[in-house]
């Protein structure tokens, strides 16, 4: 079914085999590890979420793509327990994930990353990376009567989280304050504390976002690397190099809808994804928005892996 890829040496190799007859929005998934039917989401007279029915394949990296405002966050917000849809159930391995609060959906090994807030750049690289563990076994008002329990598990999770921030080369940043990290570091800690839970599927919101040219190959390995551990990966983001480069399965959304799947260099070529990123503005002076659409979708039909 799907084959694994090798960071760093030249281009990733992709995972092939992912979907069930042609590629088309909705198309059944081999492997899928979410499986969403009829989930909606309106705010006001908005239909911001419109999504008939999606899988996402299962230790494969999927891009959700599409022009601004069209329900790639809110669809995240969603499948994650952030927000309620209207409408809607889907599944998480199996596990139905519609009324269940974010807190246990991570539980379940579904973990999204966050953009460091403010108060969280108060916290140190270590600490940031401790409130990622998940059952600590001190949160329970019994255990916390019982220091002994609840000591040896703090070693074990710093100890877990010195490796990962090893791994991400943050080991020499353990004890600053993570807002004095770089925007590249700053996306890598957030990945590395999303790992500390032990996650099957991460989602990443836009991780190429701020990034200095320096970090990003590092930044892509990291990545490549979830899937090379077993991992699925589902992200949203706007840089179509990245996009092209690492995902092996594109999601466009447009307008709430699904309008079209697939890998990433026959996806880019449909026309509903053309029209997607063009609007209906063919024949107008382009605002700002709309020109940053346009680029995007050059990017996509013209950049080279
Ligand atoms: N809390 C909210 N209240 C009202 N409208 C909202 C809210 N959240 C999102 N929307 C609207 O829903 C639509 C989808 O927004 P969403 O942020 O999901 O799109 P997106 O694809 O992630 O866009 P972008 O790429 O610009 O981040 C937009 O029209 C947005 O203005």
């Amino acid at each position: 079914m799907s084959s694994n890829a090798t960071p760093s040496k030249g281009a990733p190799v992709k995972s092939t085999g992912l979907h069930v007859g042609e590629p088309a929005p909705g198309v059944a998934k081999v492997d899928p590890i979410i499986v969403a039917d009829n989930v909606t989401r309106t705010f006001g007279g908005l239909k911001a979420v419109d999504v008939a029915h999606l899988e996402i394949p299962r230790n494969a990296i999927t891009a959700l793509i599409g022009p601004n405002g069209a329900g790639k966050t809110t669809l995240f917000n969603l499948l994650t327990g952030f927000d309620k849809p209207d409408t809607g159930t889907w599944t998480f391995a199996g596990t139905s994930l519609a009324g269940v609060p974010s807190f246990k959906v991570a539980r379940l090994g579904q973990v999204r990353t966050f953009q460091l807030t403010k108060a969280l750049g108060l916290l140190t690289v270590l600490d940031n990376m401790k409130l990622g563990a998940k059952n600590q076994k001190g949160e329970n008002l019994f255990r916390a009567l019982l220091p002994f329990l609840w000591r040896k598990q703090e070693e074990e999770i710093e100890a877990k989280a010195l490796d990962i921030l090893q791994r991400f080369k943050l080991d020499a940043k353990v004890e600053d304050y993570a807002a004095s990290l770089s925007g590249g570091q700053r996306k890598l800690l957030e990945m590395a504390r999303a790992l500390m839970s032990d996650p099957t599927l991460v989602m990443l919101d836009e991780p190429m976002a701020g990034v200095n040219p320096a970090l990003t190959q590092s930044l892509l390995d990291h990545i490549l690397d979830l899937k090379t551990q077993g991992m699925t990966v589902l992200f949203v983001e706007h840089d179509m190099h990245m996009v092209r480069h690492i995902a092996d399965w594109v999601v466009v959304m447009a307008e709430g809808r699904v309008v079209a799947e697939g890998p990433p260099h026959d996806v880019m070529k449909q026309q509903a994804v053309i029209d997607a990123y063009l609007g209906s503005h063919h024949d107008q002076d382009l605002g700002a928005t709309e020109s940053e659409n346009v680029e995007a979708m050059k990017e996509l039909l013209h950049d080279e892996d």
